[in-house]
């Protein structure tokens, strides 16, 4: 950006809204569209998830980050009902979140992206983009006893979708399978898939992952333009050049809990987090065997994960 390039309002809101915080973790924020308090997520004797406190500007991009394991999805998939927190408190908009089924938090205008999985590689584009809504809605068995109802809703469905699709630049591949797309074009139809609801606050999971270099300027573009338009964003990435390139505020978890926050530049030469990055990691490389074991437990992983989401997407009645 040149000097005298105006910076865009969005952001330039965003930046106003964080100068003069201090850089700690929990600390308040002067609009905050989500406050969590106390949310915990234990698996057997593991605490994947233990934060006391933590706000989210409105308007702003902000970063979650840090190590492996460290519990940024697990948190993700709290706030967004998704998974049973064990206890906590979240409010959006100043309404209690907490306790609530997914399609009601996504109603109520908060909404995550899920990565492709197999299931949802064998749908066209369209289709994705049509379940989007219809995932969301929660209103499937009451629409279906009135098919005036349900029609207009589909012509209202089809319209957005079109429109999201010519957005992202996808519409030419409307009714290709999503699995023959590029990493890119996957990542823009995860975005586009999220906004069926029209959320006002979107929590993207990994928005780089698999992204040929060549398209991450135009995916970043997408990202900044959410914030111009007025939502907020948060995002889980492991990218630290697009954490760096376009968060406004970045929070940092580590075993569970949230231990920095403050601006990318900070935070990313702040101790506490090389540290934390540095001790998640092996101390020798490993051993092909090791290697080898892990890459087999992580496609199992993969390939449970795809089964359970195949499965859990199936309404009652559907085939
Ligand atoms: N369903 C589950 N059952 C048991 N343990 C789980 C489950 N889900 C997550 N965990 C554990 O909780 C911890 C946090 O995992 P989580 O996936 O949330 O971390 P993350 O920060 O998102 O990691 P990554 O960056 O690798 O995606 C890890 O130790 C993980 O093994």
């Amino acid at each position: 950006m040149h000097a005298d390039e105006a910076v865009p309002p969005g952001k330039a809101k965003a930046m106003e809204a964080f100068a003069g915080l201090a850089h700690e973790p929990g600390v308040a924020k002067p609009d905050p569209i989500l406050v969590a308090d106390n949310v915990v997520r234990r698996f057997g004797g593991l605490t994947a998830v233990n934060v006391s406190h933590l706000e989210i500007q409105r308007g702003s991009i902000t970063a979650l980050i840090g190590p492996n394991g460290a519990g940024k999805t697990t948190f993700f998939n709290q706030l967004t009902g998704f998974d049973t927190a064990d206890s906590g408190e979240w409010r959006f908009n100043g309404k209690r979140m907490n306790g609530l089924p997914a399609y009601k938090i996504a109603r109520a205008g908060m909404v995550r992206t899920f990565q492709l999985t197999k299931a949802l590689s064998k749908l066209t584009v369209m289709e994705n983009m049509r379940l989007g809504a219809q995932q969301q809605s929660g209103e499937n068995f009451f629409t279906a006893l009135f098919p005036f109802l349900w029609r207009e809703q589909e012509e209202q469905i089809t319209e957005r979708a079109e429109e999201l699709l010519q957005r992202f630049k996808l519409d030419a591949k409307r009714d290709e399978f999503a699995g023959s797309l590029s990493g890119g074009q996957r990542k823009l139809l995860e975005m586009a898939r999220a906004l069926m609801v029209k959320p006002e606050l979107i929590m993207l999971d990994e928005p780089m992952a698999g992204v040929n270099p060549a398209l991450t300027q135009s995916l970043l573009g997408h990202v900044k333009d959410l914030r111009e338009q007025g939502l907020t964003v948060l995002f889980v990435e492991h990218d630290m050049d697009m954490v760096h390139d376009i968060s406004d505020w970045v929070v940092v978890m580590a075993q569970g809990a949230v231990i920095a926050e403050g601006p990318p530049d900070e935070i990313m030469s702040d101790e506490r987090v090389v540290d934390a990055y540095l001790g998640a990691h092996h101390d020798a490389p490993l051993s092909a065997e090791e290697a080898e074991k892990q890459l087999a437990e992580a496609e199992a992983e993969l390939e449970a994960a795809a089964t359970a989401d195949s499965t859990a997407r199936k309404e009652p009645g559907d085939e």
